[in-house]
């Protein structure tokens, strides 16, 4: 063959930047829906239409579109799904005063932000709606309006006067906001979709500040702000165009639309990416046929462009292994080791054996067996459910309560050496960056008691976290006794407190918040205190383990999925299901009667996320509740050759 096809091949996506600049700069200008697949490039595809607008490449409409911007005083604005994202737009567009780039809570915060009053209405509406529903839905059951069910809806009456009494509304989109008027995350969006379709002045501010909003990974951003938004982008010429990139087969959160691309209005442009440059052959051929799969449980359509890999990617390697779910966790680990093994072999990849690969499991509980810090992660997940796992925002910080430990005391225990030797010099400045030093004693006599007493403390900690066996508790003691660094009071409370944690509910059993916190502490003041550091690795992204939702957007040369319903809980997601070697409940048929979303649809999308991050070799690995069930299936459905599966002795 020669090089030309391949060229023109490897190119076929090269003409879609200048067909959405002039989607942009038609008169008026037309809004559209970009369907970017799986290692499309899409933040290149964003970037190069965003030069070429605002002139910082030689466009001639470009020119004239980056004139008028900045006559008018406005730009274009970007919105990314994750802080990481706004850094890499920004880093390879440069200082570009023309283009804003945030993620959706920054920029709805800069469009509410002081307008006080209309924030108490809007909160007002949205909640006085809620009650309405909840008690409508309540009173259509046959028991009525039950205690449990009257305190709820009592909860959000005095929500309602709360908002009532509150002047200032405060927020920070990087950060979690406490005391009078805070709002959460999710607040923010309400209030800003609400008043986007309810307040003319707003959107007046929006179309005036920004003509042009662009929005990335639009099938996860919040259904709401996305009507409203399209709401003010129609009819064509209304002062506000959108463009949206998305790939509604990676829709992980169940925020955004179940099927964009069917509501993207008719007047729209609909350019699509077809090239996936990420991956070899063999794992694109294989994430188009998990596409296409015509699987019984299935609601949602097969739509969407068929991928084609790189011409000179000729190769990969994908292996299915399935083992026996009622394996103990150690066995398991065996097992994947073993899968591990012969991905060595058959791709050829000393990754395989340096552990040098990515291992991406479908829960928090999962991954914190594998990486062994379960008990840690356990006690975290007791005390702040939505804060103990990373998350894909990008935001993992762990409890507020525990923050001392994974922060200042990480920070001191860098300051020990492996034989328990302590860096003096090291710890002054830790002890400076959080403001120990200050407050010492003025007098002589005084301040070397103190420094003895720290001293002493330091020691004692040192030893603790040399012993491989000291507990968290063990370890936080002399911090404690000698006040070494502030800490927030529940901790210290709970650590002076003595009493054995309440026991574990029963199945069903409902448990107040008290005792889950009180088993929390517990549970933490156990845990090994080694477990921690593995935990905070995970928590920062920094560790191999990943769950499948904390991957959006990245990808690696060799992938391991593990498949585990068991550790999973909930029966959101069933990887069993796909691939047979567990039958349908009844409510997926149910719901596939009803043409609802089912275990299936959500699992399919998850299981291509998790495909489509590996570029060179995956290896997925099924932990089934029938092995053989599941065999005989896979060998039907066609998306392995024979030798492509094998189960895990
Ligand atoms: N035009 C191109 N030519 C060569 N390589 C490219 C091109 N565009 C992107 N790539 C490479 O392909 C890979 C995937 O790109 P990128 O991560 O931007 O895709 P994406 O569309 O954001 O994917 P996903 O939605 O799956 O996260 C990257 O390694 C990138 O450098």
């Amino acid at each position: 063959m020669s090089e030309i096809p391949d060229v023109a091949d490897n190119n076929r996506d090269a003409g879609v930047v200048e067909e959405v600049c002039g989607y942009l700069m038609e008169d008026p200008p037309r809004s559209y829906f970009l369907f970017a697949g799986a290692g499309s490039g899409k933040t290149r595809t964003l970037v190069e239409v965003l030069r070429r607008m605002t002139g910082v490449v030689e466009h001639e409409k470009g020119r004239r579109l980056a004139g008028y911007l900045r006559m008018y005083g406005r730009s274009i604005r970007v919105v990314t799904y994750t802080k990481n994202a706004v850094a890499v737009i920004r880093g390879r567009l440069g200082d570009n005063d023309l283009v804003c780039v945030s993620t959706i809570h920054a920029f709805c915060w800069e469009l509410i932000s002081g307008f006080n009053d209309d924030i108490r209405t809007a909160l007002i509406a949205l909640k006085e709606a809620q009650l309405e529903k909840e008690t409508a839905e309540a009173l259509a059951k046959p028991r009525g309006i039950t205690a449990a069910k009257q305190r709820d809806l009592d909860e959000i009456k005095q929500d309602i006067e709360g908002f009532r009494r509150t002047d200032v509304f405060i927020y920070h989109p990087d950060r979690e906001t406490y005391g009078p008027g805070a709002l959460a995350h999710k607040h923010v969006l309400d209030v800003t979709a609400w008043l986007l379709k309810n307040r003319p002045t707003l959107q007046t501010i929006l179309k005036d500040r920004h003509p042009v909003v662009l929005i990335d990974e639009s099938q996860d951003t919040m259904k709401g702000m996305l009507d409203a938004l399209m709401g003010l982008a129609e009819p064509r010429g209304s002062g506000l165009t959108l463009g949206l990139l998305g790939d509604h087969r990676q829709r992980i959160y169940t925020d955004g639309h179940s099927d964009l691309p069917s509501l993207v209005p008719p007047s729209w442009a609909t350019p699509e990416l077809q090239m996936n440059h990420r991956s070899q052959l063999r794992i694109v051929t294989l994430i188009n046929s998990i596409w296409g799969a015509e699987l019984a449980g299935r609601t949602q359509p097969a739509n969407g462009v068929e991928q084609h890999s790189r011409t000179e990617k000729t190769g990969g390697v994908v292996r299915l292994y399935v083992g026996d779910t009622s394996l103990s966790p150690e066995n398991k680990v065996l097992g994947e080791r073993w899968c591990a093994d012969q991905m060595r072999e058959v791709s050829g990849s000393a990754a395989w054996s340096q552990g040098e690969y990515q291992l991406l499991a479908l829960e928090h509980k999962l991954v914190a067996t594998r990486g062994s810090f379960l008990d840690a992660f356990g006690a975290m997940a007791l005390l702040d459910p939505n804060a103990a796992a990373p998350t894909g925002s990008g935001e993992n910080k762990g409890p507020a309560a525990v923050q001392v430990l994974l922060n200042e005391l990480a920070q001191l225990e860098a300051c020990v050496g492996a034989d328990g030797a302590v860096d003096e010099f090291k710890v002054t400045e830790v002890f400076r960056r959080y403001g120990r030093l200050d407050d010492m004693p003025e007098s002589t006599a005084e301040r070397a008691i103190r420094v003895d007493e720290m001293l002493l403390a330091i020691g004692v900690f040192a030893a603790a976290c040399a012993n491989p066996i000291s507990t968290v508790g063990e370890v936080l003691e002399p911090v404690l006794r000698a006040k070494l660094f502030e800490v927030d009071h529940r901790l210290s409370a709970a650590y002076a407190d003595k009493t054995p944690p309440p026991p574990v509910p029963g199945r069903g059993e409902e448990e107040s918040r008290q005792d889950r916190m009180r088993r929390g502490w517990c549970a933490l003041f156990d845990s090994p205190w080694n477990q921690l550091q593995r935990y905070r690795t995970y928590l920062a992204g920094h560790s191999i383990l990943a769950t499948h939702q904390v991957v959006k957007g990245s990808e690696f040369h060799h992938v391991m999925v593990v498949m585990d319903d068991k550790l999973a809980g909930g029966n959101q997601i069933s990887y069993d299901k796909i691939f047979g070697g567990t039958e349908l409940s009844k409510t997926d048929i149910d719901n596939v009667g009803k043409g609802k979303e089912t275990t299936i649809d959500r699992t399919l999308r998850l299981l291509y996320v998790t495909c489509s991050r590996a570029q060179d070799s995956l290896a997925l690995v099924l932990w089934s509740s029938d092995p053989a069930a599941a065999l005989a299936r896979i060998k039907d459905n066609g998306w392995f050759a024979d030798g492509e599966f094998e189960a895990i002795p």
